[in-house]
């Protein structure tokens, strides 16, 4: 049986350290994986990933660095110094995913600590094929993300982020050793908010992917423990 609190990431989408904070000491016992965000590290100037250290907790950095090479790969050395797990770019030319990839490995080496799992956006999963019509893209979301996998895989970076809804058809195009981290997963009842491309928990881990990154579902509930819960239940029955 699959450990559900080794493939769940919590979202701590706040603008203020306090409330991450309580919601860090909340569901600390209930989950070992925590993703700080855009929100959070610009409104916290990154305090919550040192408070991350300091617990001990599994750090998903989700930046989604997309730049020149240089300032990608530059960005990539300062995260590993910031003792992340896991961190997102997003997948772009083939250069600057290359970069980013030797980049970690090189600044982790250099510190002898272990070097953070890189991986890169695909296609958004608040994202539709219209969406994608609209920014001039004749792809669908689907044939993009497989494209954009590929792409990633290429590069060297570890693996990629996508919807649980083309998971399957990702890890038949890169292998299941290339890393899928879902986010967009929604309990059969919980609300889908801004997000377009959504999968239940159960759904996902049967489809593959590897890690499932859940923000409102938890954090928003009244009761975040018992929420996580629930999902690292699904995700152990799936
Ligand atoms: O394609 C992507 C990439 C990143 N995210 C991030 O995941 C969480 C999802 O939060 P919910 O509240 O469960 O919708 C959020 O932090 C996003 O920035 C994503 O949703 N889709």
């Amino acid at each position: 049986m699959i450990n559900g609190k080794e493939k769940l990431i919590v979202a701590i989408d706040t603008n203020e350290f306090d409330k991450a904070k309580e919601l860090i000491d909340k569901l600390e016992d209930s989950v070992d994986i925590f993703k700080v965000g855009l929100e959070q590290y610009v409104a916290t100037r990154g305090k919550t990933v040192d408070y991350l250290n300091e617990k001990g907790k599994k750090i998903f950095l989700d930046l989604k660095f997309h730049d020149i090479p240089n300032t990608m790969q530059s960005a990539v050395r300062a995260a590993v110094r910031d003792k992340v797990w896991l961190m997102t770019i997003h997948v772009s030319d083939l250069e600057g995913m290359r970069q980013c990839a030797v980049a970690a490995k090189e600044e982790a080496e250099r510190l002898n600590i272990q070097k953070p799992i890189i991986v890169g956006v695909t296609v958004l999963t608040s994202l539709s094929n219209q969406d994608l019509q609209d920014i001039g893209c004749n792809m669908t979301t689907e044939e993009l993300a497989i494209k954009r996998a590929k792409l990633a895989k290429e590069s060297g970076i570890d693996g990629i982020v996508c919807s649980a809804q083309e998971v399957d058809k990702i890890v038949e195009a890169c292998g299941t050793e290339f890393v899928t981290v879902c986010p967009g997963i929604r309990p059969a009842t919980a609300a889908v908010g801004d997000q377009k491309r959504v999968v239940t928990p159960a759904d996902a881990i049967n489809k593959g992917a590897h890690y499932l990154v859940v923000g409102r579902p938890i954090t928003k509930a009244t009761n975040p423990k018992e929420s996580a819960l629930n999902i690292v239940r699904e995700i152990e029955n799936a």
